[in-house]
């Protein structure tokens, strides 16, 4: 008995802070709990909000034990924590930091705020006003208003409803929120599908209804009709009673997805974004979690919601980088949503028109259901020219070639739309003085810093850092000697409007935009024809839908192909297929015009013939034979430090700790099977921020157990101490 007395109950608990392992917490006389519940626990000086998780808590002495302090509404459900665990493990992070990414919605967990509102309850006041009368006679329907909106309709003041409320006359109410979003009815307007496009919906809708694990892949040339095709597959869901997770890569897309997801089954789905308001993110969580909300469509982060009854997750742009997280926990949203749909038991979808090639693998090995779209609906396929900039380039200080100048003015004058691309923000890359040759770099990055003379300011790209762009050289004080080197779509702005000064040109670009809506409000202007001209970044290559778009122009196609990111070509391709991809999707007679100095270039020639496969066969073959992903595993691991020699010392101490690398029998991996770490070798951007950065890249084959031995690894390696970080990225994107 007074054993008993002696050990409290204790629990394991999930704290949201870089811990691997829960902790063991006492459990207070009349609380009971179980896994998956959210508890408030003390941590160090604070109050945490956390999680119950599974496994016997370790045993701590009494005296260290502290208390829950509170149990709340919230609960993380089973899949979710081996979700959390799952991804933990994979990307080598602690389990707590990937909790936090669940948990990121403090107000979701206490009872639910409810919304007031006023009704008629007594007699009339007796001093009576006009504006008083006015707001009685709209009261008496009995019903409960809305502060605002009674006054509103009352064309009153707020203070006059107030008034009736002190007076007695009105009386307040709680009433229960309004559901976030309304009810989907997957039967609200099915299209009618070419032939094509019903066989690839019917075996989407076979995978969802199996109601088991599965990826498909649906590859179709731009405008296929992809979106048409996969929302039969989350109608299927929805019919089954299972809700529906669309992510999207960029949150900007959202808008005409909205509104076509609107158009088939009657209501929006719910959102998910950084941009929401707190309210709207608490609420939407909460209605995830209870099932009210049937559909999410979102960033990578709503792969984190607790979804109560999951069956279909759609990664539509599949192949888009922007899917991978690069900071914190470093993980890709597009690989952890097939994982989910494994734990969840349920399909999931993966949409492209130029699918990334370890997708492209696994669908033809067999592994993923391979969906074609071969044909546009409705209109052909445009019409790819390539420029060959050495025969055909721009006058001197000029960018657009002859030949793309008039292509504009020809479909301009025939009332439709041009497109201009340059992935490159700001005016100007580089900037040196004339005279001396100062360049002007970033104090804090090894960058260049760009100009942006919309802003007036020299700016960095990688840690923001902006100076006025000055009227004299700060190295030999020359005045007006300082030029702008190379174009940014600033620039390119600035030529149209002096060749085309007529027309109404739009620039787009991250940093133009102060908001998600302002972004949303431009796109439209562009969908309603209210621009001839758009020049843009990446941010317009992107799965839009422009009806009166008829040309889009590449400014430099060569930029990406230069670097030594291993998937260049590969990137290269799918951005110029996607933004040439924009052209011509309503009517027939689109154009691509692609400005380049390599014209034969293998990805230039597959983009100009149409292609794919030729491209996608070459790549594979490529990376088949060094033995690049998907044929071997690749993880980046980048030492930064404060100073170059903390930064290099630590990384060439890390390379001197490297494992060997036994396989399943026990035997070291040898010759092309064996397990390479390339470098130390100082990143291409050596410099961030102030911090020196090294990078390590391992090269294993594909059945190496990489985490168990990047593990081992760092347990032999010395402690980064001080101002040293480690940060390590499984299945690397950036190579910079
Ligand atoms: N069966 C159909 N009935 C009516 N309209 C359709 C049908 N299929 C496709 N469309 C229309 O064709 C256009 C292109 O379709 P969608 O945007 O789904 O293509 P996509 O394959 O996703 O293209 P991308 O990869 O370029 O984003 C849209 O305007 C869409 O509404
Ligand atoms: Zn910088």
């Amino acid at each position: 008995m007074t054993d008993l007395l002696e050990k409290p109950a204790t629990v394991s608990v999930l704290v949201p802070v870089a811990v691997e392992r829960p902790y063991t917490y006492a459990v207070p006389a009349g609380m009971t709990l179980a896994p998956g519940d959210v508890v408030v626990v003390p941590l160090g000086p604070r109050s945490v909000l956390a999680v119950v998780w599974d496994g016997a808590p370790d045993s701590v002495p009494a005296k260290k034990l502290r208390s829950v302090e509170d149990k709340l509404d919230g609960h993380i459900g089973e899949e979710m924590r081996r979700f959390v665990d799952w991804l933990a493990d994979y990307t080598l992070s602690h389990r707590g930091t990937v909790l936090r990414m669940v948990l990121r919605v403090p107000d979701a967990f206490g009872p639910e705020k409810p919304v007031m509102a006023v009704r008629l309850a007594g007699a009339a006041p007796e001093r009576m006003t006009a504006a008083r009368t006015r707001v009685l006679e709209i009261a008496a329907d009995g019903l409960a208003w809305n502060k605002g909106a009674l006054a509103q309709a009352a064309g009153v003041g707020a203070s006059v409803v107030e008034g009736l409320v002190d007076a007695g006359t009105l009386e307040r109410v709680a009433l229960p929120p309004a559901p976030v979003v309304g009810t989907p009815d997957p039967d609200f307007a099915p299209p009618v599908l070419s032939d094509g496009q019903a066989d690839a919906a019917a075996r989407l809708r076979d995978a969802v209804a199996a109601d088991a694990f599965a990826v498909a892949l649906v590859e179709g040339v731009t405008g296929a009709g992809k979106t048409e095709v996969y929302f039969e597959a989350v109608a299927e869901a929805l019919r089954r009673g299972r809700q529906v997770l669309v992510l999207v890569p960029e949150i900007s897309l959202t808008t005409q997805f909205l509104d076509r997801f609107e158009a088939r089954f009657g209501t929006r789905p719910a959102e998910w974004h950084s941009g929401m308001t707190p309210r709207l993110r608490e609420r939407t969580w909460r209605g995830v979690a209870n099932g009210q909300v049937r559909a999410v469509v979102g960033a990578r982060s709503a792969l984190f919601l607790p979804f109560a009854e999951p069956g279909l997750i759609v990664v539509d742009e599949e192949h888009d980088p922007a899917y991978k997280q690069e900071e914190g926990v470093i993980y890709s949203a597009r690989d952890m949503a097939v994982v989910r749909g494994m734990i969840g038991g349920f399909p999931v979808i993966l949409s492209s028109a130029t699918p990334s090639i370890e997708t492209r693998a696994n669908a033809e090995r067999g592994r993923y259901i391979h969906v074609k779209l071969p044909d546009r609906f409705g209109a052909s396929l445009p019409d790819i020219k390539a420029i060959d900039m050495r025969a055909d380039g721009a006058p001197s200080g000029r960018f657009l070639s002859p030949v793309l100048v008039d292509a504009i003015k020809e479909t301009i004058a025939g009332g439709e739309q041009a497109l201009l691309f340059l992935n490159r923000r700001g005016y100007a890359p580089l900037t040196l003085c004339r005279k001396c040759g100062f360049r002007f770099e970033c104090p804090n990055c090894s960058a260049w810093l760009v100009d942006h003379r919309f802003r007036r300011v020299l700016s960095c790209h990688h840690c923001g850092h902006s100076i006025a762009r000055p009227e004299r050289c700060p190295n030999c004080d020359a005045e007006d000697s300082l030029v702008a080197c190379g174009p940014g779509i600033e620039r390119i702005a600035e030529e149209a409007a002096d060749l085309f000064p007529d027309i109404r040109i739009l620039m787009l670009s991250s940093d133009l935009v102060q908001s998600i809506s302002e972004l949303r409000m431009r796109f439209s202007m562009i969908e309603r024809g209210e621009v001839d001209l758009i020049i843009g970044t990446q941010l317009v290559a992107k799965g839009h839908n422009f009806p009166h778009l008829a040309l889009v122009g590449v400014i430099d196609a060569d930029i990406g192909l230069a670097t030594a990111d291993p998937r260049a070509a590969e990137r290269t391709f799918q951005l110029l297929q996607q933004v040439t991809g924009r052209a011509g999707r309503q009517k027939d007679g689109g154009r691509g015009l692609i400005q380049t100095f390599d014209p034969d270039h293998p990805v230039m020639q597959a983009i100009i013939s149409g292609d794919r496969e030729a491209f996608y066969a070459r790549e594979m073959e490529q990376r088949e034979r060094s033995g690049l992903p998907p044929f071997g595993r690749l993880a980046a691991i980048v030492v930064s430090g404060r100073t170059h020699a903390e930064a290099s010392g630590y990384a060439r101490a890390l390379a001197r700790a490297v494992p060997r690398a036994d396989n399943a029998h026990g035997s070291e991996y040898r010759g092309a099977d064996a397990v390479r770490v390339l470098g130390p070798a100082e990143a291409p951007l050596a410099v961030v921020r102030g911090r020196h950065r090294f990078r390590l890249l391992v090269k294993a084959p594909r059945g190496f157990d990489l985490q168990g031995w990047l593990r081992r690894w760092l347990a032999r390696a010395p402690t980064a101490k001080g101002g040293l970080r480690v940060s390590i990225d499984v299945d690397p994107v950036s190579f910079l």
